[in-house]
């Protein structure tokens, strides 16, 4: 086995995270050169990673020979698809004793076939580069899955080998040995080199729910991850320990597996509970299992949701990359997970995929889902090159004067090309004036340049002065221009959505007189071609949404007008208090009403959606005024509780004076008794009539309240429907953009291609509800609503941004994870939290009369409520619904109660986008009546900060767009 050396002009960038070899040595030519190696294995739960550096920083040249060409690795620049292998273990003792069947055959070292054809939706069968059956050894696997991958380390390519599979499927078992027999191979290509000096660098981390742990100093807690402009992702301050042998590889290989994260689960005793990497870089994924089928429960749930997030994360990079179009966005950035690993899938890196998994027919749809994985991975392709390390000294200088570069730039104020022609600009200023001086010192007049002077100088000097103005304006309105450009540049220089928004918004105007760095003139021609119809579909919505919001402000002024009505009136106590009431609820039955006549929007003038998002924005204010009022509306209605009773006082009073006999019926009364009976039977009325004043008062009282809050409801809701059609626009644009890359790739999107992505759309939606504290009937709402039509595509993507966002907006709030939280969550989240608490107990109260008797019990039974209190049970039921997001029928279930709960299901109408209002449809249902039903809670309660997140982010790209 030889190793190729490396040419003296190759470059070594540094970029793979986790097993790194470096080779250091001198060539005839070159006083000395670095080549790094990168060596990736990954197992299941944790990443650990093992990092050496291979070098020989002095050895004299004379000893110094060329490898030759046959050096594990081969080429020094390939474009190949990842390996990908698949393991299947025994049937374990757990199986045996439940008589398990096996799921699967293995009919050729190449494929594996499914048993029970009718349960396949794929073909049935599945081909890797191998497959190898329960007996063969590890040994085999290392060497036909992982070896010559392995050894491309050697020759300075980045080379990855992770397992994949199931808790429980064989991934640490197999990585185990794959990380032997690489040591053993590694060490004796050392041993055969003895013209190089080698030196090993070893270290390790874990991720474990979603913190980055140094698995040799667990005391430095959770590490940094930076993105190098070299290096691509490292970790903040992971040490680094040199190796001195392969025995003491081992030793620190058998240290970082007794640090990693173990847990038993149901399925495996010891099941590692973190993913580890190597960083040789041999990657131990933690399990791809089902929170059912392992029992998880607290730790471990919260661990497999961890888990999960970056296996998803993990599953849609690849998809995404099996498709062959590396244009599109890859959510690398999506977990830590993938972020580490980014360099490893389809990067600069060979890389090999062991995917293990049970035979076992419980097992079955886990193991699918691997095949699945194992499919896409197989499409994925890499270009891996030797890394060269330049000298030391050399990169230094050149990053030395790349960072003196950038601090120049990041402190000057302006760039470098406004500061120049500011100071054009202020000397053709002063040229002129010194101009105009010197000549109106000879009688010049500059004013009327046409007047005689007698001067002979003073033709050319004109002539020299027009043109120094036309210089000046020439130099103004570049300035302008550029000043402008900056300010663009400087919004695009944000990080996160608002960055991405004010990108995709870059709408090109008819009239647009400035030129825009980021539009090229094609662009602009695809996008105004292709956004044309849509772009008038965008525009009638927001026009609609303006409508709602002055609509929505109408009838906040009229509902504050009328309580400050009540209130007055029930201060007086007067006679017409009942009437009046009963009036002003008749006038906010017609408002109601008017309110609900369909909305008709004409667009006379060709505006363009930049302007319309703008004009949207601009209302803003308008939106916290309404907001401020219906505060006050509310806060009028509480005033009125303390007063009521006096109401009713006063009332009772105008009714007893109204029922007391009058002096002819005092004559006529000639008998005591009659006179009691009277008394008694008036009595008896002022109290009935009491009875139902006070009723009608509280009713009405309810009633305006109720609107009150429906108010806000709507305004919230506005405001949400105002978010997604921002984000229709950025869709719009995106897609206009990718599909001047590949408009076949949009359309022509096989429908199973669509499926798939749906699926795994739909959990990552799932996950991200629950890890952000999303408001449960939103999610029952969404989850119904959308069920892989290829239409939902948009709303998927558009939920799915949205969550992210607020994610990373709790994120930079200072919590590493949301659903990492402690007892001291940040505000925003405890608010969620609160509010989902909220939701909960509303619904609770709904059980008893939303579910019959025999649908409770059946609850009861499945989610193992114990009979322990009714009203205890109600809240039990409910206190349990959305919180297992990995388990889709948990989750299926869940949706199923909460929308019997809200009424979704009262109708025997199928459920449509309009009932929830997703397709910017008028506010009310086809009666114009507004029950208590799912359409009233589209923004409810944990949905708020999500709006509020929304609303920063969203601001920022319209105030941009706005000035
Ligand atoms: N090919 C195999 N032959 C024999 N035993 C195996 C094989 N693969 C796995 N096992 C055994 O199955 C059990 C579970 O394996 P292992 O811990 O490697 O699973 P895992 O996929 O890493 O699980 P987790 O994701 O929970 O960490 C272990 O006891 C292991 O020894």
């Amino acid at each position: 086995m030889g190793l190729v050396i490396v040419d003296d002009e190759l470059e070594f960038p540094l970029p793979l995270p986790f097993h790194k070899f470096y080779l250091h040595h001198i060539n005839t030519r070159k006083s000395s050169r670095t080549s790094e190696m990168q060596f990736k294995i990954l197992t299941g739960k944790a990443l650990c990673l093992l990092k050496m550096t291979i070098g020989a920083p002095v050895t004299p040249s004379s000893k110094i020979k060329r490898t030759p060409a046959c050096t594990p690795g081969g080429p020094k620049v390939r474009e190949e698809n990842i390996l990908v292998t698949v393991r299947m273990r025994p049937l374990n003792s757990k199986e045996v004793a439940a008589y398990d069947l096996v799921a699967w055959d293995i009919t050729d070292e190449h494929t594996i076939v499914s048993k029970n054809l009718h349960h396949e939706r794929h073909a049935g069968f599945y081909t890797f580069d191998k497959v190898f059956d329960p007996t063969c050894s590890t040994r085999k696997v290392y060497e036909e899955g992982a070896r010559d991958v392995a050894l491309s380390a050697l020759s300075g390519i980045n080379a990855t080998i992770f397992a994949y599979g199931q808790t429980s499927s064989g991934k640490t078992f197999t990585m185990r040995g794959v990380a032997e027999q690489a040591i053993k191979d590694i060490y004796e290509h050392i041993n055969f080199t003895p013209e190089r000096e080698f030196v090993l660098k070893f270290s390790a981390l874990e991720i474990y729910n979603e913190n980055v742990v140094d698995l040799l100093n667990r005391e430095s807690g959770s590490l940094r991850l930076l993105d190098d402009p070299e290096r691509g992702t490292v970790v903040d301050k992971l040490i680094e320990e040199v190796v001195k042998d392969g025995q003491h590889l081992r030793h620190l290989i058998s240290i970082c597996e007794a640090q990693r994260q173990v847990g038993e689960t149901a399925l495996n005793d010891k099941s590692s509970r973190s993913h580890q990497i190597i960083r040789l870089n041999l990657v131990d994924l933690a399990g791809s299992e089902r929170a059912t089928q392992s029992n998880t429960d607290g730790t471990r749930l919260k661990e497999g949701s961890h888990i999960n997030r970056s296996l998803l994360t993990l599953t849609t990079v690849i998809r995404k990359l099996s498709g062959g179009k590396r244009s599109g966005h890859i959510p690398y950035r999506d977990s830590k997970l993938t972020r580490i690993l980014q360099t490893s899938l389809g990067g600069n890196a060979r890389t090999a995929i062991i995917c293990t998994m049970s035979p076992a027919l419980s097992h079955v749809d886990q193991s699918r889902n691997t095949l699945l994985f194992a499919t896409s991975a197989k499409e994925v392709t890499n270009s891996a090159k030797v890394n060269m390390v330049v000298e030391k000294k050399q990169l230094v200088k050149q990053l030395q004067e790349e960072v003196a570069r950038l601090e120049a730039e990041l402190q000057s104020p302006e760039p470098s090309a406004a500061s120049c022609l500011r100071s054009l600009l202020r000397e053709k200023e002063s040229k002129i004036q010194q101009f105009d001086l010197n000549h109106q010192r000879k009688g010049f007049n500059f004013h009327n340049p046409n007047a005689p002077s007698g001067n002979s100088l003073i033709a050319p000097m004109e002539r020299e002065i027009n043109e120094l103005k036309r210089e000046r304006d020439l130099a103004q309105s570049q300035l302008e221009l550029e000043r402008s450009s900056h300010k663009e540049r400087k919004a695009s220089d944000h990080h996160g959505p608002s960055c991405l928004a004010v990108k995709r918004l870059s709408f090109t105007t008819e009239n647009d007189s400035l030129p825009n760095k980021f539009d090229s003139k094609a662009k602009s021609k695809k996008i105004g071609k292709k956004t044309t119809a849509s772009s008038n579909m965008l525009v009638t919505e927001i026009r609609k949404l303006e409508m709602r919001q002055r609509q929505l402000g109408e009838e906040a002024n009229r509902a504050l007008e009328l309580l400050h009505k009540e209130v007055a009136s029930q201060r007086h106590g007067s006679q017409g208090t009942a009437e009046t009431i009963a009036k002003m609820l008749s006038e906010i039955k017609a408002i109601h009403a008017a309110s609900c006549t369909s909305e008709v929007v004409q667009i006379k003038d060709k505006a363009t959606l930049r302007e319309e998002i703008a004009r949207l924005n601009s209302h803003e204010g308008n939106i916290s005024v309404l907001e401020e009022k219906l505060e006050n509306v509310q806060r009028s209605i509480e005033q009125l509780s303390p007063e009521r009773n006096n109401v009713l006082s006063g009332l009772d009073g105008i009714l007893r004076q109204k029922r007391t006999p009058n002096s002819e019926e005092k004559c006529s009364v000639s008998s005591r008794e009659n006179v009691s009976a009277q008394k008694q039977s008036s009595s008896i009325n002022v109290k009935k009539m009491q009875k139902m004043f006070k009723k009608a008062a509280e009713d009405n009282i309810q009633s305006i309240k109720a609107y009150v809050s429906e108010l806000k409801e709507r305004v919230a809701k506005l405001q949400y429907q105002k978010q997604l059609l921002v984000c229709q626009v950025l869709e719009l644009e995106e897609a206009n953009e990718a599909s001047s890359d590949d408009d076949a790739e949009i359309v022509d999107q096989s429908p199973m291609t669509w499926t798939v992505m749906f699926e795994d759309q739909r959990k990552e939606i799932i996950m991200l509800w629950h890890v952000c504290h999303v408001s449960i009937v939103h999610r029952t709402q969404f989850y119904l609503l959308f069920r892989g039509d290829p239409c939902d595509q948009m709303y998927m993507e558009v939920e799915l941004r949205r969550l992210k966002w607020l994610e990373q907006h709790l994120d930079d709030l200072g919590n590493a994870s949301p659903a990492l939280l402690g007892d001291d969550p940040p505000g925003s989240v405890s608010s969620s939290i609160k509010a989902l608490k909220q939701e909960r107990e509303y619904l609770a109260k709904r059980v008893s009369s939303k579910l019959t008797t025999e649908e409770r019990e059946i609850m009861y039974m499945k989610w193992d409520i114990p009979p322990e209190g009714k009203q205890r049970r109600r809240q039990q039921l409910v206190n349990k619904l959305w919180t297992n997001p990995l388990d889709m029928q948990h989750v299926k279930e869940s949706a199923e109660v909460v929308a019997k709960l809200v009424g979704f299901c009262e109708s025997s109408q199928p459920v449509s986008r309009e009932m929830f209002e997703l397709n910017f449809a008028p506010l009310s249902d086809k009666n114009g009546s507004r029950s208590l039903d799912g359409s009233k809670y589209l923004t409810h309660l944990a949905d708020r900060p999500i709006l509020a997140c929304l609303n920063d982010d969203f601001s920022l790209s319209l105030i941009f767009l706005s000035c």
